[in-house]
């Protein structure tokens, strides 16, 4: 039994356990710190605590929350886990993207609309009515009620998620329904670079220097049809990236993490391999791997795909992976050993990483050869249903000091920005009392420490961090 007068180093030793209970906090970060306490004291305290209710219903209380407006301020280093089509919120694509000349909107048997630019007048699709010219039925009807229906296409946000999303199966529905509403919009070419534009500049807005995208980089079209070539797409990303920074010296860039849907065959994933490959041979600069996406329990599990991700190594090729794994609840089904075989196909992180509390030897190996999890509470609150964030799983892993860094996912979609509201939810959700200045500094670093950027340039980004990082903490004193 534990000597009672151990108690003190007891408590101590586990805190030094937790995610930056190694990072030792200046006078004045001691100082912001005390302050940070006592504005998390009352909130937890309030009677409606944001974290314990659905992120669609917490989220005005969030934006009215004192915590929220310093986390907003604190330059939070690198967003590794968004995806391409959810970074812009809606609201752009909407008064923007949809008033833009030739833009033709049809509405799907199933009430969804799809949108399209073209110079002539599009053929219809079985699954639509004809085509219409947006400009001309704005002219009809009430714009402000068209705009907001399609606001609503777009995202996933509602006043009442309990009925709207009883389970994870119409969620996930509905969410890739969005993707497919904003498909039309954004594979048009100009507009491809548009968004891209405005992505890395809402996530600068955010305090975000540098970004990781899990991207389709689909084909995107030209007003008569044409389709351009994935190269294309990368010379775009490129050429947006350099404007972009141009722009903006503080922000450091972007690589892109080449995705396929996960319900594809092997077949097709070894083409898919293939192309990727070449991809990163073509554009080492902003290609940083290889990842699958979509919902993880009815795609195909990472071990089917074992002969093409097995290429790059036999050909001695690079190919770096950063897998989404451990997105389930089906413990003990096939998909539910994806994060074991993440690690053994060497990925560089894991992809939410939600199971992983269940995994006692993939927690392990993964700690031991330094694989950080990429944690997305918001995106866990909306599709996996988590419905008080003080028992999202990270909060175990948080405790044991395991790697991870905080992500958004799908901002756009859930109504978000950034990743404010991401580290808001760790912070004061499942971080609770415990979770100070120092989880905070060691999370933001851990951004820069697990991304794909060379030696050279993580120890720049990092050195630019703890710049700002000072100043932020003097300026959020006075
Ligand atoms: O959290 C996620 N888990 C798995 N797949 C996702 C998640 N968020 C987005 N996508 C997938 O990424 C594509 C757009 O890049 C979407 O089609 C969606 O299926």
């Amino acid at each position: 039994r534990p000597d009672p007068h151990q108690r003190e180093v007891l408590i101590k030793m586990e805190a030094s356990r937790e995610i930056g209970g190694g990072v030792v906090l200046n006078k004045k970060e001691q100082l912001l710190d005390k302050k940070l306490y006592q504005m998390k004291q009352q909130e937890i305290a309030a009677p409606d605590f944001p974290p314990a209710m659905h992120f669609f219903k917490a989220k005005s209380l969030i934006d009215a929350s004192p915590v929220f407006s310093i986390l907003q301020k604190m330059p939070k280093g690198a967003a590794l886990h968004v995806h391409d089509f959810s970074m812009v919120g809606v609201e752009w694509l909407v008064k923007n993207v949809t008033y833009r000349e030739n833009c033709y909107v049809c509405f799907t048997n199933n009430s969804f609309v799809r949108f399209v630019f073209s110079s002539v007048q599009p053929k219809a699709a079985s699954y639509c009515s004809t085509w219409t010219l947006l400009k001309t039925m704005r002219e009809k009807y009430n714009t402000t009620e068209l705009d907001n229906s399609f606001i609503r296409n777009l995202t996933l946000f509602t006043e009442d998620p309990d009925s709207d999303y009883p389970n994870q199966d119409v969620v996930w529905e509905r969410f890739e329904q969005a993707f497919l509403v904003a498909y039309g919009l954004v594979t048009h070419a100009p507009v491809f670079k548009d968004y891209l534009y405005e992505g890395f500049r809402q996530f600068q807005m955010d305090n975000i220097m540098y970004v990781e995208i899990r991207a389709l980089l689909p084909l995107t079209y030209e007003l008569d049809g044409r389709k351009n070539s994935r190269d294309w797409s990368m010379r775009a990303c490129q050429e947006v990236l350099q404007r972009f920074t141009a722009q903006y010296p503080d922000f450091l860039g972007a690589r892109f993490i080449f995705t396929v849907h996960r319900g594809l065959n092997s077949t097709q994933a070894v083409q898919v391999v293939e192309e990727a490959m070449l991809l990163q041979r073509n554009f080492p600069d902003i290609m940083a791997g290889f990842d699958f996406v979509g919902r993880e329990d009815s795609g195909n599990p990472l071990w089917y795909f074992k002969k093409a991700l097995g290429l790059p190594e036999e050909r001695g090729v690079q190919l770096p992976y950063f897998f989404h794994a451990g997105e389930t609840d089906s413990e003990g089904t096939a998909v539910d050993q994806n994060m074991m075989d993440a690690l053994l196909f060497n990925t560089s992180r894991i992809g939410h990483g939600f199971a992983m509390p269940r995994h006692p030897v993939v927690k392990e190996l993964a700690r031991k050869i330094g694989v950080a999890v990429e944690v997305c509470p918001i995106s866990n609150q909306v599709l996996k249903l988590v419905s008080d964030m003080r028992n999202h799983p990270a909060a175990v892993l948080m405790a044991e000091g395991y790697p991870m860094v905080i992500s958004s996912d799908d901002p756009a979609l859930f109504g978000a920005t950034g990743l404010s509201y991401d580290f808001y939810q760790a912070f004061v959700g499942f971080g609770g009392m415990k979770s100070n200045l120092a989880t905070l500094k060691e999370l933001v670093l851990n951004s820069l420490r697990y991304s794909s950027l060379s030696p050279t340039l993580k120890k720049k980004a990092i050195a630019a961090l703890l710049v700002k990082w000072d100043k932020f903490v003097s300026e959020t004193l006075l």
